[in-house]
């Protein structure tokens, strides 16, 4: 019975890859909508209230591309609470670094489409109190997440492991992991949800 169950599970799993694709549609779609910016602020204000948040004192959140949950305002608000705010660029090899932010701070455009800070004298820690992750779909029953697909974040937890929360619209939760998760896959440790 267990067998079955489990096969049952198996057959019905979508792959990475087709889930991402979806999920960037609907995300477009989501961006332009009032219940996006309502949803935003209801994240943040649940995330400022957060335990796990007031007391990291360094932060890596991602500067946030249209589709994603906005971060600019978190960020300022972080900044008003002293906080110290670092965001991440991409390193050969798929590696990633965290860089300090703050509001000198000039940021580029890559070719993926996120803004990173790419001066060579930056502030750089990888030893940070939390790191909020960003995601494209966000599973309720195993605290999964997807990604874009470049597995930066996996590898980055893996060699330093903190403590970790996304915020999840909408848009982007389900209650079932009805995805192919991998080995690999670093489960998030805390999931704040807009209800
Ligand atoms: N806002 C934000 N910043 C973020 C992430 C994110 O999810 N959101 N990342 C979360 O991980 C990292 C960047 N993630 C990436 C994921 C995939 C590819 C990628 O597939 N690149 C293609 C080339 C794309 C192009 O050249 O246009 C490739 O390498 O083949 C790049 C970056 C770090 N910064
Ligand atoms: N810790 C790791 N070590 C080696 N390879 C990894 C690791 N994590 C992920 N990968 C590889 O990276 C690729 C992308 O992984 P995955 O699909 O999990 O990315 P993602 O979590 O969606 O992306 P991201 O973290 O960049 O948002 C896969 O080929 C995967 O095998």
């Amino acid at each position: 019975m267990f067998f079955c169950i489990q096969r049952y599970y198996l057959m019905h799993l979508i792959s990475k890859k087709e889930l991402r694709k979806l999920q960037i549609k609907k995300l477009t779609e989501f961006a332009n909508s009032k219940q996006k910016l309502s949803e935003d602020k209801i994240l943040k204000e649940k995330l400022l209230r957060s335990s796990l948040l007031t007391k990291a004192e360094s932060i890596g959140i991602s500067v946030s591309m249209p589709i994603e949950v906005n971060t600019a305002p978190i960020i300022a608000s972080l900044w008003k609470m002293g906080k110290r705010v670092y965001i991440p660029r991409c390193l050969p090899k798929r590696k990633m670094e965290f860089t300090l932010y703050d509001k000198n701070t000039i940021l580029v455009k890559t070719k993926f489409g996120v803004l990173e800070n790419h001066d060579s004298e930056a502030i750089v820690n990888n030893n940070l109190d939390l790191i909020i992750v960003p995601g494209l779909a966000y599973g309720l029953d195993r605290n999964s997440r997807l990604g874009f697909g470049g597995g930066y974040y996996d590898r980055f937890l893996e060699k330093y492991p903190t403590q970790t929360l996304s915020l999840a619209n909408s848009a982007q939760f389900f209650k079932q992991t009805t995805w192919r998760v991998e080995e690999h896959d670093i489960p998030i440790e805390k999931l704040i949800l807009v209800k």
